[in-house]
């Protein structure tokens, strides 16, 4: 399975922040749970799953990208990065989780507390992405490392995979709701949503 983007310039823009501003506490439960499950579907799929990164990918899109098993980025102009402290809001322990699996420790810390967003060469020196490659060449290479993954028998690689983020995906399993609602305590919190409010003002501006 190959996650891409039909909008040019954006791989994902992350969760959709008007979902967490001024919304209702039972919404935003709903959200949460969608989110969780679409995440526990991606990071727990016995498939191949690469991410063709042709775009600006950071939060929630960052989050798609290092929960597959390989990631292709454009080189250029475009960002990846976990940059939730720079919008006021903490990166989840799930989304900390897999940036741990796929970084390490020290430059997890790094990039977390200063909600840091990188480009592509920055990112495939820290091991974010795997490869960098012109726009152009980014399903191609996907397409061609994709073969090769394909050569490997399915069954041993589904039991390696699966036992590699086994713990990562139970540890979210057994707390499903306490998060959820853990979420919408905490996005509905006045400095929260505050900082929400000037996040969304800073976006609308730099268009204008
Ligand atoms: C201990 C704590 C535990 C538990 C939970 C607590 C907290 C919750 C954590 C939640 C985790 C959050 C994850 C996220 O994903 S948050 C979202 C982060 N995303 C971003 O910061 C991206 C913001 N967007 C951008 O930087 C740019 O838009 C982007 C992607 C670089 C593209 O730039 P550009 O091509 O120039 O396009 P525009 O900026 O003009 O954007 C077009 C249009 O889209 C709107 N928009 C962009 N991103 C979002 C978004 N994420 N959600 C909603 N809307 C978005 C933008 O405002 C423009 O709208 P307009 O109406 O003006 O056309």
């Amino acid at each position: 399975m190959v996650l891409a983007s039909a909008a040019p310039g954006i791989f994902s823009a992350g969760l959709d922040i008007l979902e967490m501003y001024q919304s209702t506490p039972e919404r935003c439960v709903a959200f949460w749970r969608a989110l969780q499950d679409a995440w526990l579907n991606l990071y727990g799929s016995r498939l191949i799953t690469m991410a063709a990164i042709e775009g600006h990918s950071p939060a929630g899109g960052c989050l798609l990208a290092m929960s597959c098993d390989y990631r292709v980025m454009a080189e250029g102009k475009f960002q990846i990065g976990l940059n939730e402290t720079k919008l006021g809001i903490v990166a989840p322990f799930w989304f900390t989780d897999v940036m741990l699996n796929t970084i390490g420790h020290r430059e997890t810390e790094k990039a977390l507390q200063l909600g840091a967003l990188y480009s592509a060469q920055q990112a495939l020196s820290i091991g974010l992405v795997d490869k960098v490659v012109p726009l152009a060449e980014v399903m191609p290479t996907v397409e061609g490392e994709l073969k090769n993954w394909l050569q490997i028998p399915a069954a041993a690689r589904v039991i390696t995979k699966t036992s590699m983020r086994k713990a990562v995906l139970d540890r979210l399993r057994s707390q499903k709701e306490k998060d959820a609602q853990f979420f919408a305590d905490f996005i509905n919190r006045d400095s929260v949503q505050k900082s929400l409010g000037m996040y969304i003002a800073s976006l609308q501006k730099k268009k204008n």
